[in-house]
């Protein structure tokens, strides 16, 4: 037995007396049909620097250097949607009722795949209120129980009470110290040979003008020597990307657990955040000059300028005003970097969070350049995404604040076998062994905090 390299503080508080609040101070509910009805509870100050664990049905958010967690545990509300634009279609008609004490409404997590068929069955798109929602966020704790449809208010309180307990519970369960896990690589598609063989295609393509960019992927799985424990990955990458969405998703026998360091699109108060990340390279203490050979990379300066143009030509139909800086920064994560570019703005009367997310995506970042001819290649290349990769997912607030991440640097776990993914944008300059390089080194993010998990 090796102790894990993370060993996350137990949260201190007395369980016994907050369940006793939490009694005291939810209301009477009366539920009724077509509607959902949230009552927020204040915590107060109660650090959250765990995730649960042993719960299944968890869905979580976090972004550790904004102090910002959600861990969801149940459903009051889970819809499945055939196509995204239903989604956005579905939080726009809720019935959303309020009940509550605290500052902060109600949350919902949200999320979709890249578009056409997932090939691990995952829903195109789905929506989740969860039953019980506890949320950190600048230092304030509370808990929101939510509840959809009909039944009787005092089952529905008593069932609100118990999801608590079990959640405080495993909140004050510590980590279980559990040996590295052994990796073992047992599938990759397309192999080394057929990806090559895409790149060269893709950059073939592009000589003949039919596509500008196009961004090519590969699937790796790996199979543990032990099960993975979703809620330790989590934690691992937490510890490792504090800088990026940490997210958590139960579909059941399978959970897709992700460190996205893109922000598609991030809304609060009407200001509106997106982040351009394309361009990358190593990132290595021994080899400083690697970072502004990135930031001259005429062939990354491209891969990033297309995405930037996109972003601004996205978001500027519903901006008011949009800040979009004419030079890329670095965001340095781990063993890689990559150019950024973070565009923002404020939106004008009546354009939302969900109007935004649903022209963003798929960004020249995941997908390519025009965007129906690359996704036309993809398909001729016989490209196929699973599990969410390179979809979006996050969370709104009744009010319509939120942030959507893209899928990336993401495992979708099984028991004792995770999926991974990661892909690439091509360019005309791209060389298919350079290309292959850099899909392996945004693995090593999942990779190394799988052996832990
Ligand atoms: C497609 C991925 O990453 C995307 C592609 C990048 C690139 O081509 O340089 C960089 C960041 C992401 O926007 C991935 O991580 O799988």
């Amino acid at each position: 037995m090796i102790p894990a390299p993370f060993a996350p503080d137990l949260p201190s508080f007395d369980r016994r007396r907050l369940l006793a609040m939490l009694e005291q101070r939810l209301p009477d509910v009366f539920p009724a049909a077509g509607a959902v009805i949230s009552v927020s509870v204040p915590l107060g100050e109660m650090a959250i620097s765990t995730m649960p664990l042993h719960l299944p049905d968890i869905w979580s958010w976090a972004r550790p250097a904004e102090g910002l967690t959600l861990i969801g545990l149940g459903a009051a509300l889970h819809r499945e949607f055939a196509e995204s634009a239903a989604l956005a279609a579905a939080v726009r008609g809720l019935d959303w009722r309020w009940m509550g004490t605290g500052d902060d409404p109600p949350v919902s997590f949200l999320g979709h795949g890249f578009g056409g068929e997932d090939s691990a069955g995952l829903p195109c798109g789905l929506l989740r209120i969860p039953r019980l929602l506890l949320r950190q966020r600048a230092g304030r704790t509370d808990m929101v129980f939510s509840h959809a449809g009909e039944g009787d208010g005092e089952a529905v309180r008593r069932d609100w009470l118990d999801a608590a307990d079990r959640l405080l519970l495993a909140l004050l369960t510590p980590m279980p110290e559990l040996s590295e896990n052994c990796l073992t690589r047992v599938d990759e598609t397309p192999d080394a040979e057929t990806f090559h063989h895409r790149v060269r295609a893709a950059t073939r393509a592009i000589g003949a003008g039919d596509v500008e960019k196009v961004v090519l992927s590969r699937r790796v799985t790996m199979a543990g020597s032990r099960p993975f424990v979703p809620a330790r990955l989590a934690a691992a990458l937490a510890e490792q990307h504090p800088t990026c969405a940490i997210f958590t998703a139960d579909f059941g026998s399978r959970v897709l657990v992700a460190a996205s360091p893109e922000r598609l699109v991030a809304c609060h108060g009407g200001r509106i955040e997106s982040y351009a990340l394309a361009g990358t390279a190593r990132c290595d203490a021994d080899d400083p000059f690697l970072g502004g050979r990135l930031l001259c990379s005429a062939k990354d300066r491209l891969e990033h300028r297309l995405v930037v143009g996109w972003i601004a030509d996205a978001l500027g139909g519903l901006c008011e005003t949009l800040d979009v800086p004419a030079e890329p920064k670095r965001m340095t994560l781990g063993k890689l970097q990559h150019l950024w570019t973070p565009i923002s703005g404020t939106l004008r009367e009546g354009a939302d969070l969900l109007q935004a997310a649903e022209r963003l995506h798929p960004t020249p970042a995941v997908a390519g350049l025009p965007l129906i001819a690359a996704r036309k290649l993809l398909e001729t290349l016989g490209e196929s995404r699973s599990g969410w990769y390179t979809g979006a997912t996050g969370w709104i607030d009744r009010r319509g604040d939120g942030e959507l991440a893209v899928v990336l640097r993401c495992a979708l776990l099984n028991g004792y076998l995770a999926e991974l993914a990661a892909g690439g944008g091509i360019v005309a300059a791209s060389q298919p062994e350079a290309e292959f390089a850099e899909t392996e080194l945004k693995l090593q993010t999942m990779l190394d905090a799988l052996r832990v998990a």
